[in-house]
């Protein structure tokens, strides 16, 4: 009998690398493809690449491949074949995506949970028309005016209820300050039972970004779907409402959110019915805009709290000029305009630097559509590319020290706009719309925490599998700085 369930493992063995063999071979054939290793069968490099993302250096799996085969390797992870560039300049071409060569390639319940409308996945015409819609709403004076009061309001009386909590879990705390301004940009919806409602769908919706992609009843994507129905009911109804709302007012009004935007934009033009974007397209858009939007406003704030936290002199620096900032404003009893916050030097300084050594998005997945070469490195058609930002924010060659938290850094590197070198917001064509939103969102947290408390963080460290997070959610205990 042993022998028979033995016998039946080996074959059994023998087929799988048998599959694997050939497989591997045909990856293989496609001639030039970056040199490097797809580990075993099946999990291919995956062990590896989950274990460095739960050390303090997720970057080493790179490092370790880069130094054997080079800046542009290939291996096998999370069930792909993969080849991985770290270098800025390969990045910078697969971003910019000349010629339609590349789309996205995220994991298969990633792809179910957008939608294959949305933002994310759509290509061509249609993407470049909605992101322009988008990025020019939010980029615009009249929205930062606006959002500006709200981000203020909310951060202010959020931060109130702080002094009275014995432990502040800094990760919770700021994302009820982001899922608000987040959907009052998208959609208008200010605190009460619908903005309660949003946020609890939400938060069941996400769940299923990372997990098996088995859609069956009672499995964590069909419960995220169906939470994702619930918030669509919801905002379907606000496009209908909208929709005639716009039509008695004869489209006059200020444009008030991104809701707002793609409606309008679905009855420009020669006004033809052809000419529009679809209510269900609408209302999709922007549900699904609340998942870059919101799983990573609240990581970046929290880690600049973190990095502060092991820096004090760089939070003795940025405390002065805030300060200096709010002694002048409390002068003049002038009200704080978007400009002001985004004028603070240092402050600007901590946020690239926060956002260089977060990593909250370490890179960008992308598909090749054909055959194609980059700086000497084929990319054959149908490989995935992951174009790893990681890599460059702490490379030795584009960064000093690059482990070490320095916003000084910035001075010498001059305005941190997106550089090769600096992609927290990716690059190209499907740079991040929400880019000066999540700055000015950043300054404002900043600005109103410094000037109102002092803090003590407990210890705590970060881990960056599958997300970015701080193990304990971060606690710190504050102390108002009026009763110091
Ligand atoms: C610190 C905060 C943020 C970071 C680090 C970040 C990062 C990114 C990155 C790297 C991409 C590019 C993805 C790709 O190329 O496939 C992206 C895209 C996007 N982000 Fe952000 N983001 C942040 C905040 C926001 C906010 C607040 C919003 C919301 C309004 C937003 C909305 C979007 C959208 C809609 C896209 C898709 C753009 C497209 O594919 O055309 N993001 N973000």
């Amino acid at each position: 009998m042993i022998n028979w369930v033995v016998g039946c493992w080996v074959l059994i063995g023998v087929v799988v690398g048998w599959c694997w063999l050939k497989e591997k071979k045909k990856l293989e054939k496609k001639s030039g493809v970056p040199r490097g290793s797809l580990g075993w069968p099946f999990i291919g490099e995956t062990l590896d690449f989950i274990a460095c993302g739960y050390t303090s250096r997720p970057v080493s799996f790179m490092d370790k491949r880069k130094s054997l085969y080079g800046k542009v390797f290939k291996t096998h992870i999370l069930g792909t074949p993969i080849i991985i560039s770290t270098d800025p300049d390969v990045n910078k071409v697969i971003l910019h995506n000349h010629g339609n060569t590349f789309i996205p390639a995220y994991p298969k319940s990633i792809t179910e949970l957008f939608g294959k409308n949305s933002i994310l996945q759509i290509n061509g015409n249609l993407h470049k028309r909605v992101h322009a819609l988008i990025g020019g709403f939010l980029r615009s004076p009249q929205h930062k005016a606006r959002i500006t009061k709200v981000i203020e309001n909310t951060v202010k009386l959020s931060l109130s209820t702080w002094k009275d909590m014995h432990q502040v879990y800094v990760q919770d705390e700021t994302k009820k300050i982001t899922f608000e301004v987040l959907v009052k940009s998208l959609m208008s919806v200010g605190p009460g039972e619908d903005l309660n409602f949003l946020k609890r769908e939400f938060e069941e919706f996400i769940k299923g970004l990372i997990c098996l992609p088995i859609k069956l009843p009672g499995t964590r994507l069909y419960k995220s779907l169906k939470a994702k129905e619930r918030m669509l009911k919801m905002v379907e109804k606000m496009v209908e409402e909208r929709k005639v709302a716009l039509k008695n007012t004869d489209e006059k009004g200020p444009i008030i959110d991104a809701l707002d935007v793609l409606l309008r934009e679905s009855s420009t033009g020669d006004s033809s019915e052809t000419q529009r974007l679809p209510s269900d397209f609408i209302s999709g858009n922007i549900v699904e805009m609340m998942i870059p939007g919101e799983e990573t406003m609240p990581t970046a704030m929290t880690l600049a709290v973190k990095f502060l936290s092991d820096c004090p002199v760089a939070l003795e620096k940025l405390m002065e000029e805030n300060m200096e900032l709010k002694n002048r404003k409390t002068d003049s009893c002038d009200d704080y305009g978007w400009t002001d916050y985004m004028s603070l030097r240092f402050t600007q300084n901590v946020i690239s630097e926060t956002l260089r050594m977060a990593n909250i998005i370490n890179g960008v997945w992308r598909k090749a559509l054909k055959d194609v070469e980059i700086r000497g490195y084929s990319i054959p058609q149908g490989w995935c590319v992951l174009a790893s930002f990681i890599s460059v924010h702490m490379d030795e060659d584009n960064y000093e020290n690059p482990h070490q938290f320095d916003p000084w850094r910035w001075e010498k590197i001059g305005a941190a706009v997106n550089n090769n070198c600096f992609t927290p917001f990716g690059g190209g064509q499907r740079l991040c719309p929400g880019l000066e939103l999540s700055r000015l969102e950043l300054s404002v947290f900043l600005h109103h925490l410094v000037t109102s408390y002092r803090w003590v963080a407990q210890q705590d460290d970060i881990v960056h599998f599958p997300t970015v997070k701080m193990k304990r959610k971060l606690p710190i205990r504050v102390t108002s700085i009026s009763s110091t």
